[in-house]
């Protein structure tokens, strides 16, 4: 099973007892959530089930038992050794471990600002230097430090009017400083050219690209505003709902756009930002000092997240989340589901609604649309009705998840918070259903760092989860920042057709024998996609050469040969041009695929290759690139966005 390890925290008082095999089947036998709740419930008193050890240490944190002194230390070596990204986040460790407004706070801060100047985190760096500044505890003696760094990452940055104010206060502070007469006429002479410098350049501002989100198709749906009023929904018999297109479309056009409805991050991750309207990338975060383990981008994200993500209600609880078995990142979700909808509607309403919706038998259909008959994200049911696949997971992982469901809301209830008698099994028959829709409907955020790929956050996009996949997807996703997914089509799709995205598998690179494991383990559907059903080669075999084989219309041969030769210089010549994502270039592959699209049989490795093309210049023309305001950032940070 995919949770063997942790199932076993519960299971073996199980097997100890040489219940586990019947408790299983009793537990598949039981008809509702309630009902499967409560007897997990009974369990867990009888075989003291319960896990609720306090977190001890993170995963990334080797040093987590050292003091905050120690890890700055810790940090100051990796400094030394040029790991700067490790640096920043041993850094960040400590701020979690620290105390605000001490000295080590104060230079821990300082010294994170150094490793953000190294990797050219400009105004990241700046925000920590102010940070070190106003806790009124850095040693005086090395303020000067402090400005001489502000001047250059603001000069860096084009800003040469601020860098000149900073060297001038970098000058004022170096009287203070510990180092001879000489030491100290030789590092003016370095200020005083820094300044010649800034009166030379002017003062420059970065523009940022495309900040603008696109716009949908023809304007909003009326029944779902995050898609295009050309989209609709369809049920079929194998694939239950699905997203279908009114009008033939381009690739490139705009088909939805969502928000996030509750997004949480790995607790590894020490770079991103948890309040829910922001999300950004952020490599100068501070902890919540009182669960220290959710990390924002100053303090103003903080009060938000604690009011509008009810971060101030579900923080207590945060304390067993590293050490709550399953995936944590779904743990997390399910409390701060919880957590968000009690704030917004209350206790009383909250179980009034779940419970209604456990009784009632809804329409495919219809399921998530309100009384207005619209369909919106950020509304709790929209969220609750999503599709769950609860006939596709064994017995055990369906016990496991009931297991987990118990153990969220007894340490619920262990970190103060009172649930009246008679509503402790519908609370914990919704956390039971939440289990099961997050783990299948949760989108994963990954980064590559080149080879290394990390999963940092898991969000759910009510809208986006109403795509069916395709190996061969004709709609794909970008992230524009965590918040906001733009699915924008990729290739043509004929009026009447299906739209799907990619859940992280796709025939060009996967096989199919590859693909089936993938579709059982992990996303327990059978794919009837038509790669899968006509076995589509991988792009490897997908031979280069044009023949007849491939084409629709054989009069069309000699156009089609013509314009694939154009193809082939195109790929050549724009492929080693650093430009080649202009409009005018985007536009030229719009059309081939089009012009493929009705003249050539597919697979056809030219096809690919262009669609493969448009991904990567519809991204640029996003501006998905741009992350962070550190225009130099060294680092490649990329997102991905899937389900597998
Ligand atoms: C996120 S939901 C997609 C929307 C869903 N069809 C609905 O009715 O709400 C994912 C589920 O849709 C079905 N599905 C998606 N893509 C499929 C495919 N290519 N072949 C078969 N079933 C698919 C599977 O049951 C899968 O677990």
């Amino acid at each position: 099973m995919e949770y063997s390890k942790d199932f076993e925290v519960y299971s073996k008082p199980l097997l100890k007892a040489k219940v586990l095999k019947q408790v299983l089947v009793k537990h598949a036998a039981m008809k509702t959530a309630e009902d499967k709740f409560k007897y997990t419930q009974s369990l867990f008193m009888k075989y003291k089930m319960v896990r609720d050890v306090k977190y001890i240490k993170r995963a990334f944190q080797c040093c987590i038992s050292l003091k905050d002194t120690k890890i700055r230390i810790c940090g100051n070596e990796q400094f030394r050794e040029k790991k700067y990204e490790l640096a920043i986040n041993t850094y960040t460790v400590c701020l979690m471990k620290g105390t605000p407004g001490t000295l080590n706070y104060a230079l821990t801060f300082a010294n994170r600002s150094a490793a953000l100047f190294e990797l050219s985190m400009y105004s990241s760096c700046m925000t920590d230097v102010q940070r070190a500044i106003d806790t009124k505890m850095y040693p005086s003696e090395l303020l000067y430090k402090l400005y001489m760094r502000a001047g250059n990452a603001n000069r860096l940055m084009g800003h040469s009017n601020l860098a000149k104010m900073n060297y001038e206060e970098c000058l004022k502070h170096l009287v203070y400083a510990a180092m001879s007469k000489r030491q100290k006429t030789a590092f003016k002479t370095d200020v005083l050219n820094f300044i010649d410098m800034c009166n030379n350049m002017g003062n420059l501002n970065y523009l940022r690209i495309n900040d603008q989100l696109p716009e949908l198709l023809g304007g909003p749906n009326e029944q779902i505003p995050a898609f295009s009023k050309f989209l609709e929904l369809r049920c079929t018999t194998n694939m239950g709902r699905g997203v279908y297109t009114t009008r033939d479309l381009n690739p490139g056009d705009t088909v939805a756009i969502d928000s996030v409805y509750i997004c949480r991050p790995s607790l590894d991750s020490l770079n991103l930002c948890c309040y829910s309207r922001c999300l950004e990338v952020n490599w100068a975060v501070i902890p919540c000092p009182n669960c220290r383990l959710l990390v924002y981008c100053n303090e103003e994200c903080m009060q938000k997240s604690y009011v509008e993500d009810a971060h101030n209600l579900e923080c207590p609880t945060l304390i067993y989340a590293p050490t709550l078995p399953g995936k944590t990142m779904i743990n997390l979700l399910v409390i701060n589901w919880f957590f968000k909808a009690i704030s917004q509607m209350g206790l009383d309403k909250y179980c009034s609604i779940v419970h209604d919706f456990s009784k009632t038998k809804l329409d495919l259909l219809t399921r998530g649309f309100n009384g207005n008959g619209q369909y919106i994200s950020d509304e709790f049911l929209t969220n609750y009705s999503l599709y769950n696949d609860e006939n596709n997971i064994s017995s055990e992982v369906s016990f496991f998840f009931s297991c987990i469901a118990t153990n969220i809301l007894h340490c619920i209830i262990k970190r103060g918070m009172t649930i009246p008698k008679h509503q402790i099994v519908t609370v914990g028959a919704s956390f039971l259903h939440m289990v099961k829709l997050l783990s299948s409907n949760a989108i994963k955020f990954r980064t590559s760092w080149g080879r290394w790929e990390e999963v940092f956050a898991r969000g759910l996009y009510p809208s986006i989860c109403l795509f069916n996949h395709s190996c061969d997807a004709n709609v794909t996703s970008y992230v524009l920042d965590k918040k906001t997914v733009v699915l924008k089509t990729l290739q043509p799709i004929s009026k009447g057709s299906q739209l799907c995205i990619s859940y992280g598998l796709n025939f060009q690179n996967n096989n199919k024998q590859w693909r089936d494991l993938h579709f059982k383990n992990v996303l327990k559907f059978k794919c009837l996609c038509q790669p899968c059903i006509e076995n589509w080669p991988t792009i490897r075999y997908t031979p280069n050469r044009l023949s007849t084989h491939y084409l629709l219309n054989p009069n069309m041969a000699y156009i089609v040969s013509l314009e694939c030769k154009k193809f082939l210089e195109f790929q050549n010549t724009v492929a080693k041009e650093t430009n080649f994502h202009e409009e005018e270039h985007l536009t030229y592959l719009i059309n081939f695929a089009k012009f493929l699209f009705i003249n050539v049989k597919r697979p056809f490795k030219l096809y690919e290759d262009c669609i493969d093309m448009l991904f990567v210049a519809q991204k640029t023309m996003l501006g998905v690139h741009k992350e962070s305001p550190d225009v130099k950032s060294i680092i490649n940070y990329f997102v991905r966005l899937d389900y597998l």
